[in-house]
């Protein structure tokens, strides 16, 4: 499938508002000409019936003009709106799909400008700028044609006029797209800053105040500044230069007609001061195309950055359903992060057999978050192949994979929903009391119980109303509730007072029931039940066994352990 199969279309060209929007300039465009109509015949006849006749003609066409507008509008307006929602979940769905290398290489601020500005720019394309672009062309049409007709030197002499103006603003788009592309970037590069600021506002007001005078944040807002004032430069001297042929081409053309009107009529002046008119009249929408084309650019523009985000390849999918055993084998596994020259695991070879625990240790950046990244496919390995269940993964649909495997994250990712939903997130099929019995599970319901509005409580921006140690029990609960053979669970490390670390204890102790488990471990003592101890050191296996046994062959782990130990006193004494 192409790229451009995937991109949402906002309706056809030939779509009956459209349509609408074309009458509608044409019935505009005829006005000028109704009124040159009944002048004329008021130079010969009575003008009391011409001027009856002149109103009764412009009151119809106003009618009809309203009469279209509304349903036209309505028709664009809708293909507009349903358009957008269709492309925004277009791009979700393909981040969802993207090998999260990909996605991180993109970056969220691009993401972000994708689902808001750009595709705001195509709604108004589809809503505004083009019909517009059509309602005006119809106007200019009509007033030239008629211009023609009545005196076909005026007429003839605007059209080459105007001509020259819009090949001038057509040239000119090259140097606008520029100035509108640097903007758009720079937008981009705002809007992840802000992003990072917002979540980041405690650090921010600790540590400067949270004025960021100087910072990241007023940087990127300058840069912003400066692109579009740069833009701005290059693109006003070509507007005003368009509008100043458009507003010559028609005193050219008059001055053009009066030069040659010789010793014509007085009926000829006549039909030369209604051309005259109609001329002036067709400056208007001519006038208009300056700055519709700015937004066609900026239309062209969002189109683009939709098309680049969804020619991301998503990750190759397998054709497996899910496997028949859940046990995980890492054959010879090496990986090297993008960018990076020291790769981050090596040679990585062990087994974790079903419904076992299998705890990952080692230091920071020893490659124990990698490990598990990979085995839910947000990398590739460079060499060797992970097997569940004795299937390479990449043989296993990517769906079916999802479903087999629970993640939950040291930072708990929370959305702006309710409490239910949020759990809910691990099987959106799930009943109301699927959903309590999942959090009774992971030892949150009580808390969940004390918001006045229990399940329905919004948790606000990533879980703001919910302490770090409820975050993470939410988390549980959802993979609970997901009921995955595998679940890999990336331990806490801030530290948890004691009734909130039993309470995770409690939860972690239903989430492993029957299950394979796979734990990133930053505190030892709650690993001494584990039936497997991976340790990694530099992105290498250093030893691995059950606690006893690495007791007694690994000097790191006793080394590791002990100082764990020591930890675990202080903080007791701590408390
Ligand atoms: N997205 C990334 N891009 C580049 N390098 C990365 C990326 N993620 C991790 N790394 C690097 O890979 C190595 C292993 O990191 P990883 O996060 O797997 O270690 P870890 O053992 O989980 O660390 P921690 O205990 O601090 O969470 C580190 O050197 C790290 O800097």
């Amino acid at each position: 499938m192409g790229v451009n199969d995937r991109l949402p279309d906002f309706g056809s060209g030939g779509d009956a508002g459209l349509v609408g929007r074309m009458i509608d300039g044409i019935l505009l465009g005829a006005q000028p000409l109704l009124v040159a109509f009944f002048l004329w015949r008021a130079l010969d006849a009575d003008p009391a019936p011409a001027a009856l006749w002149c109103i009764i003609a412009l009151a119809g066409t106003a009618i009809l003009r309203r009469l279209l507008l509304w349903p036209a509008s309505r028709r664009l307006y809708a293909l507009a709106y349903g358009g957008g929602v269709r492309m925004r979940r277009a791009i979700l769905a393909h981040l969802v799909g993207m090998p999260l290398g990909a996605f991180r290489a993109i970056g969220g601020g691009k993401v972000m400008q994708a689902v808001s500005e750009d595709i705001l720019w195509l709604e108004n394309h589809a809503s505004h700028t083009r019909p517009e672009i059509v309602a005006n062309a119809a106007v200019l049409a009509v007033c030239l044609v008629g211009a023609v007709v009545v005196w076909p030197v005026t007429g003839l002499s605007a059209i080459f006029g105007m001509a020259i103006g819009l090949a001038l603003l057509s040239f000119a788009r090259r140097r606008l797209a520029v100035g509108l592309e640097r903007r758009a970037r720079s937008l981009a590069e705002v809007s992840l800053v802000l992003q990072e600021q917002a979540e980041g506002v405690a650090v921010l007001r600790a540590f400067a105040d949270g004025a960021d005078a100087d910072g990241v944040f007023a940087r990127a807002v300058e840069r912003l500044r400066d692109g579009a004032w740069r833009g701005v430069r290059k693109i006003t001297p070509i507007a005003v230069l368009f509008r100043m042929v458009i507003d010559l081409s028609a005193a050219l053309a008059i001055f053009l007609a009066v030069f040659t009107f010789g010793d014509a009529s007085h009926a000829d002046a006549a039909r030369l001061a209604i051309s005259a008119l109609l001329v002036v009249c067709a400056t208007v929408p001519a006038r208009n195309f300056a700055s519709l084309s700015a937004m066609l650019e900026l239309a062209r523009i969002g189109r683009a950055n939709v098309r680049e985000l969804l020619a991301v390849p998503l990750t190759p999918t397998g054709r497996d359903g899910s496997p028949e055993a859940f046990d995980v084998h890492y054959e010879n596994v090496s990986f090297t992060h993008r960018g990076r020259t020291a790769p981050a695991l090596e040679d990585i070879t062990f087994k974790a057999a079903q419904g076992e625990m299998t705890v990952l240790i080692g230091a920071n950046g020893s490659g124990k978050t990698t490990c598990m990244q990979l085995l839910m496919r947000f990398w590739e390995p460079d060499r060797g192949r992970i097997l569940i269940g004795g299937r390479d993964i990449r043989d296993i649909d990517s769906r079916a994979l999802s479903t087999i495997i629970a993640p939950v994250f040291q930072e708990a990712l929370l959305f702006d929903d309710t409490i239910g939903d949020n759990i809910r997130v691990g099987r959106p099929s799930a009943s109301d009391e699927e959903v309590e019995a999942a959090a009774r599970a992971a030892a949150i319901h009580d808390v969940i119980l004390g918001f006045e509005r229990g399940y329905q409580t919004r948790v606000g921006a990533l879980g703001a109303r919910l302490s770090g140690g409820e975050r993470q029990r939410m988390c549980i609960a959802r993979a609970i509730l997901k009921d995955a053979p595998i679940v890999i669970l990336d331990e806490a490390t801030s530290a948890l007072d004691p009734e909130n670390e039993e309470a995770i204890q409690r939860a972690i102790a239903a989430l492993a029931a029957g299950r394979s488990l796979f734990v990133i471990a930053h505190d030892l003592a709650s690993i001494v039940a584990a039936d497997r101890i991976v340790l990694l050191d530099g992105g290498r296996i250093e030893a691995s066994g059950s606690h006893e046994a690495l007791l007694v062959s690994s000097p790191t782990y006793r080394r590791l352990w002990r100082r764990s130990a020591e930890m675990r006193r202080w903080k007791m004494a701590q408390s």
